[in-house]
């Protein structure tokens, strides 16, 4: 471990354990305030900094949680910690009710509809008579923990910050594994996740409930400290607060949360007391102090405060990375199809875009252990087929069967864990994330530890597999040297390589790769045939779209040839050059060019006719 990291963390936990020693009882309250907010903002650097959705609702959760044990321990006389267990419980099943109802919405509709769920729970807890409605509910008891009473505001103090230590370190656990290099790719759409047999939904409502379950414990260290609740605390203004706590703090780290909690409370004590010094409208001149806080944050400091702390400190308090690949047993292999025996069967596909038909009634075979070459002009339709048979997209009519099974219309995430990985012509990376994490994300569908296992750190043995495998496909590329680097940081040649690493953590049976050699290099290009002779030789089977035709033709065993959305002809690479409809297609000229001569197709749009 890093050694001025963890100096750093004993320096604040002797300082968070010495504190109520040396603050007076507002100082500890304040302290409480914080320790409770900074667990709903954990949740929403989570939700919002890590995942990319953002929640205007988080308070509605608090309250749910606040009043379900305010309510179970003073109407019904149970004890607080049976009150944990309902509030949780509740909490966890409006956030699984409304995430079903909500995160399917994209782009501005679900902040939106967050803003909606979020007002109506709190007006629903203003007109509760049960809620004791606007007046709430008091009364509540305080903890007891071990036979001791943790009413005064000193002794929940430890309670609270141990509480957040322990879920900073869980939600720490699960960003370094399977399911938090899942969350991390939600950012940057849904179907690199399903290409690795992810289902981008499940992980984002996953990470919805967490986030809400955080601000459930929040609620009900909030009721038990304050042994009274009302509506107002849980309204959208307390939702936007929040947000503004883990923006202000840095929505890329957990660390963000306290201190933007710390941030925003502190001020706005600052403010109570400074601003009646000066006007009578303190009330609603604090409101244009944070909305101004916000806008500044937003327009300059989008990374918050720790944003610049990292900056000034130059990562000298990151986590040490591991130089070498942890020892571990090696993942579970597929069982390979014999040889030469049917592997992936494409009958009759069609796509329709409207009126143009960029596939149209195209059938091919694929033999187990073969590589086959998918080519023809720009436009020819060669991508939409990829994206067919790999179920990116759905076929308007066709068949496609692999492994001896009728796949058509299965989702694509499905098909990737039967065996079938893609790399993308468009490459898809996330290229914030290393280029281990990047190739770690291929073996999800190998992998089956849960985000609860992940914070438990019960993951750690399938983990060390994960990343001994990452490490043997970086290897493999010859990229093992930068493997903490980001992959945003490698030329778009490199990128594509990296992206079938990633496709072989899967450990595929089908290999389909688009356009895998543009923008290499000769060399690099000879080094990627190389490879994929070897996988051939392995006995994973692979198909390819590719427009280099030097590189093409040395490489594959036979070619598929599409032009104008049909497929023209097939046949052994020699073949195919000779055929002259392909000489036509190409250029209208002979195939054969030169060595390392790359054809270059007129580009031409495939109005392909009108759809029949
Ligand atoms: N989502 C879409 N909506 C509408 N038209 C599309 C869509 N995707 C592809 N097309 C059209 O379908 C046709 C085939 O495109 P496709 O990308 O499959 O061709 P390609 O052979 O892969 O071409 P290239 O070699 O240039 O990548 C093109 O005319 C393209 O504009």
């Amino acid at each position: 471990m890093n050694r001025p990291r963890v100096i750093l963390l004993a320096v604040v936990v002797a300082v968070l354990a010495l504190a109520p020693f040396a603050l007076g009882n507002f100082g500890v309250s304040l302290l409480n305030d914080i320790g409770i907010s900074a667990l709903v903002a954990l949740g929403l650097v989570l939700l919002t900094g890590v995942g990319g959705a953002t929640s205007f609702g988080q308070a509605a959760f608090v309250g749910i949680a606040a009043y379900a044990t305010a309510w179970l321990t003073t109407a019904q006389g149970y004890s607080p910690w049976i009150g944990l267990l309902f509030a949780l419980l509740l909490t966890g099943v409006a956030a699984l009710a409304i995430g079903l109802l909500t995160l399917r919405l994209g782009g501005h509709f679900l902040p939106l509809s967050t803003i909606a769920w979020g007002l109506s729970i709190a007006l629903l807890f203003g007109n509760m008579q049960a809620l004791g409605s606007h007046t709430g509910l008091s009364k509540i008891p305080a903890l007891v923990l071990g036979g001791v009473s943790l009413a005064d505001p000193r002794a929940m103090y430890y309670l609270i910050w141990v509480v957040v230590g322990l879920a900073v370190l869980f939600c720490y656990n699960v960003l370094q594994s399977r399911s938090g290099r899942a969350i991390r790719s939600l950012r940057g759409g849904a179907i690199l996740l399903a290409s690795v047999g992810a289902d981008a939904f499940r992980v984002r409502l996953t990470l919805f409930v967490l986030a809400a379950l955080l601000a459930g414990v929040a609620g009900w260290l909030y009721a038990h400290t304050n042994r009274f609740v009302s509506p107002s605390p849980f309204d959208v203004r307390a939702s936007i607060e929040y947000l503004l706590m883990a923006v202000a703090g840095g929505l890329g780290q957990l660390s963000g949360a306290i201190v933007g909690a710390a941030l925003v409370l502190v001020m706005k004590n600052a403010l109570q007391d400074v601003l009646p010094m000066f006007t009578q409208r303190g009330g609603e001149l604090q409101a244009v102090g944070f909305a101004i806080l916000f806008l500044l944050l937003l327009h300059y400091a989008r990374a918050g405060l720790m944003g610049f702390v990292t900056r000034w400190t130059r990562g000298r308090f990151a986590r040490k990375e591991a130089a070498q690949p942890p020892q571990a047993p090696p993942l579970p292999r597929r069982e390979l199809p014999a040889r030469g025996t049917k592997l992936l069967g494409v009958r009759n596909a069609v796509k329709r875009f409207g009126g143009l038909v960029a596939v149209n009634d195209v059938s091919f075979e694929v033999a187990a252990g073969e590589i086959v070459g998918l080519i023809g002009p720009n436009g020819a339709g060669k991508s939409t087929m990829f994206n067919l048979l790999t179920g990116t997209a759905p076929m308007t009519s066709g068949s496609v069967e692999f492994l001896g099974e009728d796949v058509t219309g299965l989702q694509q995430r499905v098909i990737a864990n039967r065996g079938m990985a893609r790399t993308f012509q468009h490459v898809k990376l996330r290229p914030h994330m290393t280029l281990l994490d990047n190739v770690a994300l291929g073996a999800h569908g190998r992998t089956h530890k849960g985000l609860m296992a992940a914070g438990l750190r019960l993951d750690r043995r399938e983990e060390a597999q994960i990343m001994a495998e990452a490490w043997r496909q970086l290897d493999r590329i010859g990229l093992a040297q930068r493997a903490h680097e980001l992959a945003g940081s490698l030329p778009l040649g490199t990128q594509r390589i990296l992206e079938i690493a990633r496709a072989l953590a899967a450990d595929p049976v089908l290999l389909v790769l688009d356009e895998p050699a543009a923008g290499l290099r000769r060399k690099e290009k000879q080094e990627l045939g190389e490879l994929l002779r070897k996988l051939r030789a392995e006995g994973v089977t692979i198909l390819i779209v590719e427009h280099d035709m030097d590189f093409v033709m040395k490489l594959v065993d036979r070619l598929v040839v599409m032009n104008f959305g049909s497929k023209l002809t097939e046949g052994v690479p020699a073949a195919v050059r000779a055929n002259p409809d392909v000489q036509a297609a190409y250029l209208g000229g002979p195939v054969n060019t030169p060595p390392a001569a790359r054809v270059e197709e007129p580009p031409r749009k495939a109005a392909v006719g009108a759809a029949a």
